[in-house]
């Protein structure tokens, strides 16, 4: 099974999706990691010279070139961007819902995220909160501690799937 995480830059997809797929034993998989790897450029760089679009097309390409077998995959916070995306997560969605500034707090010591140079959270929230929504099959916050959100996430996989 697949399971994708998507919300906000900073929102905690790289750092949930690692603890969770260590503790039920899926390969973790970071899509931007597979987009850089493959075009040995970083995704601020690729978007910066070749435009959105194409770094969007990588994107895309990306989820179609997913390792096989059990998976917890960290999105781009852009994942939800193109509609078509949501055909390509063939698993369970999760967005994680977290408060701006809550990330804004935890950014304060991470390094600088190359999106929010150019647009607020609040702005990019705007335009994106409807689409996480709509992508997702379970909301989950993400406000408290790393072992809270794995537990939530577990227990959701525990109880609603193969239902
Ligand atoms: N539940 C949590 N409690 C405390 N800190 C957290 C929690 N979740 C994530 N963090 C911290 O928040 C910051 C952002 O997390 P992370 O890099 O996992 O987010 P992300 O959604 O993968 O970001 P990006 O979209 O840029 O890839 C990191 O410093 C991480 O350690
Ligand atoms: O929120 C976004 O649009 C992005 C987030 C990053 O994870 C990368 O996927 C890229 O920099 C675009
Ligand atoms: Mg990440």
């Amino acid at each position: 099974m697949r399971i994708f995480l998507i919300g906000m830059p900073g929102s905690g997809k790289s750092t949930i999706a690692r603890n969770l797929a260590k503790e039920i034993g899926y390969q973790y998989v970071d899509l931007d990691g597979i987009i850089e790897k493959d075009a040995k450029m970083f995704c601020e760089d690729i978007i910066e010279k070749y435009g959105e679009d194409k770094f969007r097309e990588l994107e895309s390409e990306a989820l179609t070139k997913l390792p096989k077998g059990d998976l917890v995959v960290a999105c781009g916070g852009g994942i939800v961007i193109k509609k078509s995306n949501k055909a390509l997560m063939d698993g369970i969605n999760f967005y994680l819902d977290t408060d701006l500034d809550m990330i804004k707090e935890r950014l304060e010591t991470d390094y600088q995220r190359p999106l929010l140079k150019q647009k607020t959270l609040e702005q990019l929230f705007d335009e994106r909160y409807l689409k996480y929504q709509d992508f997702a099959d379970a909301v989950v916050s993400n406000n408290y501690d790393v072992d809270m959100t794995v537990k939530v996430i577990k227990n959701y996989l525990r109880n609603e799937v193969n239902k």
